[in-house]
Parts: C-alpha cells; sequence; structure tokens
C-alpha cells in the first residue's frame, strides 16, 4: 500500500470523478442524560462518484458513527453533508428517509434478513418500497444467487445470506453501497468472495462503495484508505494498484 499521500484524492479527482458526498467539518457528540460522549470532529471528508473507498480504525474509533451520517441513519451535531449538492443537514425526517430509499444501499455485518422469507422475498421487501428497482432476480444474479432465489435463510450458508443482502441492497439501484464490517462475520474464503461482489458491483456497475472495518487488510483492494483514529481522519493513503478481492489475506 502506498505511504500517507496527501495528493490522494487529487490524483484520484484526476480520473475525471466527481464528488458524489461531502463531509464538512462533521462533529458528532452522543449525549444521554448528563454524559456527553464526543466521538467525531471536524471531519472533512469528499466521497468520489465511483470510488471504492476502505475506512479503517479500531473499535470505538467513531467508523459507524461516520458511515451512520453518510447514510443518512444519523445526524452530526455541526457541520453539514451534501449529497449532490443537496445540504442533508437541512433535511426533514421524510426528506431523508426518501435520500436512503433512493441513494444509499446498506451492507451490515450480521445480514439482518428476514428469516421468514425467501431470498427473492428478502429482495422484494427493498424492491416494493423503491422508486425505480431493478427486477430481484437481476439483482440475485449480480451476486451470484439466482439459482437459491426460493431458500430461506437459514438454508444458507452466512456468505450467501451475504450475499442476499447485497442484493437487497443493490436492487434499489443505489449510487452509493455502504458497507458495515460486510466480511466481519464470515472466515476469510467466504469474505473474498463478498469483497470480489462489491468489487465487481465496484468494477462492472460504477457503484461507489465504501466498507467500514477494523480490518486493515481489505485496504489493500481498495483505491483509497482513510485510518480513523480517536473520531478524526488521522491518515489518507492511496493504492495505486489495488489488489484483486481473491489475494487479500488476514
Ligand atoms: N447511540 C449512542 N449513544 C452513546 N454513545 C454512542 C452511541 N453510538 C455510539 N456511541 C459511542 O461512540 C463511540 C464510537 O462508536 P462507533 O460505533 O461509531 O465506533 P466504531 O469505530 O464503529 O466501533 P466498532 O468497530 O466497535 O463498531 C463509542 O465510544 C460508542 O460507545
Amino acid at each position: 500500500m502506498a505511504a500517507s499521500d496527501t495528493d490522494a484524492l487529487p490524483s484520484l479527482q484526476n480520473q475525471e470523478r466527481s464528488i458524489l458526498l461531502s463531509l464538512k467539518s462533521i462533529s458528532k457528540t452522543y449525549v444521554t442524560g448528563d454524559v456527553s460522549v464526543p466521538v467525531l470532529h471536524n471531519v472533512d471528508l469528499d466521497i468520489l462518484a465511483g470510488e471504492f473507498l476502505v475506512i479503517v480504525g479500531p473499535s470505538g474509533s467513531g467508523k459507524s458513527t461516520l458511515l451512520n451520517i453518510v447514510g443518512g441513519i444519523d445526524v452530526s451535531t455541526t457541520g453539514d453533508v451534501f449529497f449532490q449538492q443537496q445540504n442533508l443537514s437541512e433535511f426533514s425526517e421524510q426528506q431523508l428517509t426518501r435520500y436512503r430509499r433512493e441513494n444509499i444501499g446498506f451492507v451490515f455485518q450480521f445480514y439482518n434478513l428476514v428469516p421468514t422469507l425467501t431470498a427473492r422475498e428478502n429482495v422484494i421487501v427493498a424492491a416494493d418500497i423503491s422508486a425505480d428497482p431493478m427486477s430481484p432476480d437481476d439483482a440475485l444474479e449480480l451476486v451470484g444467487l439466482a439459482d437459491r432465489a426460493n431458500h430461506f435463510p437459514a438454508q444458507l450458508s452466512g456468505g450467501e445470506q451475504q450475499r442476499v443482502a447485497i442484493a437487497r441492497a443493490l436492487v434499489k439501484k443505489p449510487e452509493l453501497l455502504l458497507c458495515d464490517e460486510p466480511t466481519g462475520a464470515l472466515d476469510l474464503s467466504t469474505g473474498r468472495k463478498i469483497l470480489e461482489v462489491l468489487g465487481n458491483l465496484n468494477r462492472e456497475l460504477g457503484k461507489t462503495v465504501v466498507i467500514i472495518t477494523h480490518n486493515s487488510a481489505i485496504g489493500k483492494m481498495a483505491q483509497r484508505v482513510i485510518r480513523i483514529g480517536s473520531g478524526t481522519i488521522a491518515e489518507t493513503s492511496i493504492n495505486p494498484q489495488p489488489i484483486p478481492a481473491n489475494q487479500v489475506t488476514w
């Protein structure tokens, strides 16, 4: 991996990528009763359209908080989030819901599939609340699970369940796929397959993919890696030659 490179962003922008989303001086403090927990401090970050970005950092450093703010699940205490020139910080709840539905696909560590629905039905649930979804069968095809569409989650391995979860995220045709420890519950070989699927969606469909993880090995397949420490961006680096997912090892 390249050493820290403050020119990382311009060099990626030279590939004529526009800024999809901008965090401007984002701070977040959780307040519960008398207790304040400051988590993010003046974070500035541009996410470029079509990039594969990995955000790494130790447990408790604020990665999920950051991802949730990007995805409109949570709001910052101060600062602004611009998505295609719109300021999310000024959105009503209803506007945030529409933003999430139309633009963001979420993938979590523990799949969160409905156990009583088949793979296809799990994907259909997401398609049904989307304005312009792709066909659920096409989404399953894209993750290599067309032949398991009628299987229930309990009949699928962890990696297959995660692929259903990716199909569910994808069916809405989101601009941005936000993945929170997508391989965290999987062994190396299954985890690589998930990373391969995410890499293909980035390369072949042009999806912008952001992965947050404590596993810095995953950064080797990213175009850009951001290291979070104590609620700030401690380091940004670019990979001139990201490695293929099947060579990532941990
Ligand atoms: N709703 C909340 N209320 C209060 N504190 C919170 C809340 N959510 C997160 N925190 C605290 O914010 C800090 C950052 O949490 P966050 O989940 O963003 O970190 P993380 O880097 O994603 O950690 P992990 O890798 O363990 O998931 C932690 O100290 C956590 O306890």
